[in-house]
């Protein structure tokens, strides 16, 4: 039998390559789906995991790296931190000098230097050390405060306590698949002490430095075990504790050392260095109280040298990437327990991500002008929002009133496709970048300048309403986004290219593509999280009672099947189906309303040619485009860490546990009931 037809399109021969059409499309879909792409791609030994997604942010930065950018100031200023970044020869040079001369800004390191008590020790308070890095360094250690969105009033800003989201509270435990990363973090923090004090001239004393990091590790485990887990905060109606400032001292006293802890005067040692002055009577919303209670019994253990020198190994191991080769691999071992990979991001690519995370507008703007074409904005969110809102007539187990609020707040959802005009604007873009200025040869000061910009900024806004057509990201980003907060759908012009989106490949695949991340997307207004935001992006209860009991339910069901997901790479690990809930009721959510809209589309438009050189219908087509989009591989180690930290599930799991709650995809493959891909306790919210 001839199996190919003489001449394959585009679509079709990238669909073949992907697939390995000898697996039983009902029995894994994602290995038919994907076992041509893991058979052809090896993971890069500086990747930790190789995903469709990562090969195209990959093109993003080839786009970035050769770019000779036009006259503006604003891309300019983009070249000259890029520049600075990649001058690898004068980074060398100057080791690990720009960072040993910041330390005394932070009331340096005691294990990395002689004298602390006297030189710093005597006049030291926590409240100065933790200020400085926040508002300097834009740095939260401890007491995580910032200023942010009142989730009850979304148009205006207040300041936040928080928990810090420390490496997963697993790691502490340092058995198993986390001993490796404990033994490594240890290492890493004992070699960098002892190289700041070799350069210093300093004696070292192996077994004293090995005393100070132990306590370093044991301090920050307490802490781990103070903070809140995962699960405490993922309802963000629990989290909203709005009190008065003056409350903090009384209610939430931390000592150390026998100081107290003055909330009042940290909290003006950050908000004085951007001119606002904050009364006792201003509210704040503290996020975690569980935590700050408990924090103070783990300061009573501790000494403010312990401190001290957490505190600065915190920031310390963070600035190791900008410094000489020397610094840097104090690292390695570190890196490779985390994510498995044997060799540094080259130096270009970290670059280039380094320049699109700190000047988003400035690299949104090279890569529209550069790679986008305004046809890729033409996107069916319209189809998708109808069938959204259609949807919601089937569900039995939603009252009218409550389907009426889902049906407000879902024509409220604003969209953003592509890129913010304002990027296009020369004087626009100059102006928001005219306080920094880069030096070429300063790639680490360059950073500092970054840290100090970008967390002043953020806390300016303390006293002006909340601009809701801001976008929530740059254009050169090959993803999506929802603001619960603005209500707000976005899709830069990085996610609008194949596979997820052409306009002239087939609408099948691009509603398998873009059309599943659109329906994803817009159900994330109506997760376990997002459920919990009113039309306006306001905490406020839109709900009955008895419907939040159903939607709990049913929630119960995604919980328990992505829960019995054991993941082989992650050392047979099970999924936790609760910190990805949002992430399955918004798969769930989007499979089904793109193929939906599929389904019209075609009702309307009539069926599409079928596409030559494969042998597969549409219907076909559109599951095939949206499991491939999965493909992936990840190192152990990155699978090992993200199945902790990561609230999306695997791509593998994605496409089996959406697909198995959907019999649509059955019938499209004529699966019998007996088959893998076929669920016999079908799970579905929206
Ligand atoms: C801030 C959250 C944005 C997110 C956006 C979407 C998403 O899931 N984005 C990426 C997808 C991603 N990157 C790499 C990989 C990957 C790696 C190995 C194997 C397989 C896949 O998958 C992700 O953040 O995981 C939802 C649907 C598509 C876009 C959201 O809305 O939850
Ligand atoms: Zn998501």
């Amino acid at each position: 039998v001839i199996l190919f037809a003489t001449q394959k399109t585009g679509e079709s021969s990238r669909l073949i390559e992907n697939m390995d059409a000898t697996v039983d499309p009902c029995d894994n879909f994602y290995q038919y789906a994907c076992g041509g792409w893991l058979k052809k791609n090896i993971i890069p030994e500086t990747s930790s995991r190789y995903s469709t997604f990562d090969i195209l942010r990959d093109d993003l930065e080839v786009i970035l790296k050769g770019r000779e950018p036009r006259e503006a100031a604003a891309l300019t200023k983009a070249k000259t931190l890029y520049k600075s970044c990649i001058n690898e020869s004068l980074i060398e040079l100057r080791g690990g000098a720009p960072l040993r001369d910041m330390l005394p800004d932070i009331f340096e390191w005691p294990m990395a230097v002689d004298n602390w008590e006297e030189d710093y020790g005597k006049t030291w308070r926590l409240e100065d050390v933790i200020a400085r890095l926040n508002w300097k360094y834009g740095t939260q250690l401890l007491v995580n405060f910032f200023v942010g969105t009142d989730d009850r009033d979304s148009t205006s800003y207040i300041i936040h306590q928080t928990t810090l989201g420390l490496l997963s509270r697993d790691y502490y435990v340092c058995e198993g698949p986390y001993a490796e990363a404990c033994r490594a973090y240890e290492q890493f923090m004992f070699d960098l002490a002892k190289l700041i004090r070799s350069d210093r001239g300093l004696e070292i004393n192996e077994t004293h430095i090995r005393e100070e990091v132990t306590r370093v590790v044991d301090l920050e485990r307490d802490i781990a075990n103070a903070t809140d887990t995962p699960e405490d905060r993922n309802n963000p109606v629990l989290l909203y504790n709005k009190m008065e400032l003056g409350e903090l001292n009384r209610n939430f006293t931390l000592e150390i050392d026998s100081q107290m802890f003055n909330w009042s005067y940290f909290t003006a040692k950050i908000m004085d260095t951007v001119n606002i002055s904050v009364p006792e009577s201003e509210k704040i919303i503290n996020y975690s109280p569980n935590y700050y209670r408990r924090l103070n019994f783990v300061l009573a253990k501790y000494t403010k040298r312990d401190l001290q020198n957490y505190m600065v190994w915190r920031f310390a191991m963070t600035m190791v990437v900008g410094l000489s080769r020397a610094y840097r691999d104090t690292r390695k071992a570190f890196r490779k327990a985390l994510s498995g990979t044997t060799s540094e991001v080259a130096v270009w690519r970290q670059c280039a991500l380094y320049v699109n995370n700190n000047l988003d507008k400035a690299v949104g703007r090279l890569y529209v002008q550069e790679a986008f074409s305004e046809k890729s904005k033409e996107l069916m969110i319209k189809d998708i929002r109808e069938v959204f809102i259609s949807n919601l007539d089937d569900l039995s187990w939603m009252d009218e009133e409550t389907k009426k609020a889902a049906e407000e707040k879902a024509r409220a959802i604003r969209e953003r496709i592509g890129y913010s005009e304002d990027i296009m604007n020369d004087k626009y873009l100059n102006n928001e970048y005219k306080d920094l200025s880069y030096s070429g040869e300063e790639y680490f000061e360059n950073i500092l300048q970054n840290l100090e910009y970008v967390q002043k900024k953020r806390l300016r806004r303390l006293r002006v309403k909340v601009n809701k057509e801001e976008w929530v990201t740059g254009a050169a980003v090959v993803n999506a986004f929802y603001s619960a907060s603005k209500n707000q759908i976005v899709f830069p012009a990085g996610i609008l290219q194949p596979p997820f989106f052409n306009k002239g490949q087939p609408k099948s695949l691009n509603y398998g593509g873009i059309g599943m991340v659109i329906g994803h997307e817009i159900t994330h207004g109506f997760d376990d999280n997002g459920r919990n935001y009113d039309k306006d992006g306001d905490l406020k209860d839109w709900w009955t009672p008895e419907s939040i009991h159903r939607f709990l339910e049913l929630s119960k069901c995604i919980v328990d099947q992505y829960s019995n997901f054991s993941w082989d790479l992650a050392n047979g690990l099970h999924l936790n189906g609760n910190n990805t809930l949002g992430e399955n009721i918004a798969d769930n959510g989007g499979i089904r309303q793109a193929y939906q809209a599929y389904k019209n589309f075609v009702k309307q438009h009539g069926e599409e040619p079928q596409l030559p050189g494969i042998d597969l219908s549409h219907d076909q087509l559109f599951f095939l485009n949206f499991a491939q989009i999965w493909c992936g591989s990840h190192r152990p180690e990155q699978a090992v860490n993200s199945i902790k930290v990561d609230v999306h599930s695997p791509g593998m799991f994605r496409v089996l546990g959406s697909l198995q709650n959907f019999p649509e995809f059955a019938k499209a493959f004529n699966c019998n009931k007996s088959s893998n891909m076929v669920s016999d306790n079908v799970c579905r919210v929206w």
